[in-house]
């Protein structure tokens, strides 16, 4: 039995059955028959073999009959982390994908944030967006909302409200020359980020300047001033196209590259998520291993856009850390399952492209929406696996629900242990399970207190 076991745990909830999960050393393992004990705080107390029972329950006091035990169709996997998401846009997903980046951004999105001054509209789409990614296995999520700091406040208390874990950055922007009624000047934008996080105590606040070129150099330096003294969160954009790219380039033609802009602002660290990151160069991307800095891989809103694809495996090799983000609404689904399909597309067009290239694996992907994700947000303390201290914050995923999208098919032959994305494969498909998340999927989230979710929503 392992030692990392926590025998003073007070155990509230034994599991008995299949969980999937990734770790450092295997993207992906299937832990067979296992026993997970959760203790009162909701905390992992310890995960062992289920031929442990007997010893386990006399060291933890519990009773063996109390345990419940998964159906054979039932597995838990770990909460879904979308490192990138912007709450707002939720309203317009879907639509409006007709633009590249700088011209979508004008004609689009800035018209819509701005209408989360009226606190009823803000209400109405963050509830939404909130219930639709719980729905989808988002349990952890890391939110853009807009500038009004009030409808941004009402976002992490909803999220709150929901049990999502959620990072929320009410966001900053003192220059817009096309949409002149939503931006702040640079005294409101430092003032009321300030406010920001000061006032949300559940909700892990995060500095957000929407990107470089929304935001002078003046406010970038007190943005990071704010986000070092307060030991902050940081989220923005980077390298998402090439016009934006020439753009920075032109705006602060002082610095080496867009990761210099940042860097040289203090809002590149250890805690900072930039989305996007298609055309970094490797100079770039030393950069980012070096300050602890991550990425968020957006494929859906990189192709809906046409900004470009991100050669996932270059960033791996140069140790970044990297999560995925539905980036609704450059992302049409609010679904982390779309956004590991599209990641595993982007990854294959880049060896049609080039046959040498090394697509990614399922098993990779399946770690970046989970374990990567929660190392990007510095929070693989709480999240991301099962692991013994960590939150239990886990998906109960049922292949076998009625009138779920998977067929249950028996074959001979040899068992297939393994989880993929087709929705028609013989063996059901752990992502395929997740299709089923609007039938037949009930949430299990340890993150204040236990609590279940939507079974059979
Ligand atoms: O995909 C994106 N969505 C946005 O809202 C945005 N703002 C700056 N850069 C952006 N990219
Ligand atoms: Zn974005």
């Amino acid at each position: 039995m392992a030692n990392s076991n926590r025998p003073n745990a007070d155990i509230s909830h034994v599991y008995r059955g299949t969980f999937i999960h990734s770790t450092q050393q295997t993207a992906l393992q299937i832990l067979e028959d296992t026993l997970l004990g959760v203790d009162t705080d909701g905390k992992i107390a310890f995960i062992e073999k289920g031929a442990e029972l007997n010893q386990l329950s006399q060291i933890f006091g519990f009773n063996p009959s109390e345990v419940t035990q998964l159906a054979q169709h039932e597995l838990f996997m770990p909460g879904l982390v979308d490192t990138h998401i912007h709450a707002p846009q939720y309203c317009y997903a879907g639509t409006a994908l007709d633009m590249p980046l700088l011209q979508w951004l004008n004609t689009y999105t800035f018209p819509v944030e701005s209408r989360f001054k009226d606190l009823e509209f803000a209400h109405r789409v963050y509830t939404q967006v909130v219930q639709r990614t719980l729905r989808n296995g988002t349990t952890t999520a890391c939110y853009f909302a807009t500038i009004h700091t009030d409808a941004s406040l009402l976002l992490g208390q909803i999220a709150n409200d929901f049990g999502q874990r959620a990072l929320v950055g009410k966001v900053c922007m003192d220059r817009n020359n096309s949409v002149k009624h939503y931006k702040e000047t640079n005294q409101e934008s430092q003032e009321e980020t300030c406010r920001w996080v000061s006032t949300y105590p559940l909700v892990r606040p995060v500095v957000t300047p929407r990107f470089a070129p929304s935001c002078t150099g003046a406010l970038l330096g007190q943005l990071g001033a704010i986000a070092k003294n307060n030991n902050l969160h940081i989220q923005s954009h980077i390298s998402e196209n090439v016009e934006e790219v020439k753009l920075v380039k032109e705006l602060f033609p002082e610095s080496e590259s867009y990761t210099d802009v940042y860097h040289k602002y203090n809002l590149l660290t250890d805690k900072t998520v930039m989305a996007h990151g298609c055309y970094l160069t490797d100079a770039e991307l030393a950069l980012f291993r070096e300050t602890g800095a991550s990425l968020s891989h957006c494929p859906n809103s990189n192709i809906s856009l046409c900004s470009g694809m991100l050669d996932v495996r270059n960033v791996l090799k140069h140790k970044v850390k990297l999560g995925l983000g539905t980036d609704v609404a450059g992302g049409y689904s609010a679904s982390m399952l779309d956004a590991v399909r599209r990641a595993l597309d982007t990854s294959k067009v880049l060896t049609i492209q080039d046959p040498e290239y090394e697509t990614l694996t399922f098993e990779e992907v399946f770690r970046l929406a989970t374990l990567g994700g929660s190392h990007a947000l510095s929070l693989d303390d709480q999240t991301g696996n099962f692991e013994v201290g960590k939150d239990f914050d886990a998906l109960r995923v049922n292949v076998a629900a009625a009138g779920g999208p998977i067929d249950m098919i028996q074959c001979e032959g040899p068992k297939v242990r393994s989880i993929g994305l087709n929705e028609c494969a013989h063996i059901s498909t752990l992502i395929n399970k997740s299709t089923t998340f609007d039938f037949s999927f009930m949430l299990i989230y340890h993150h204040f207190n236990f609590r279940l979710f939507w079974k059979n929503s």
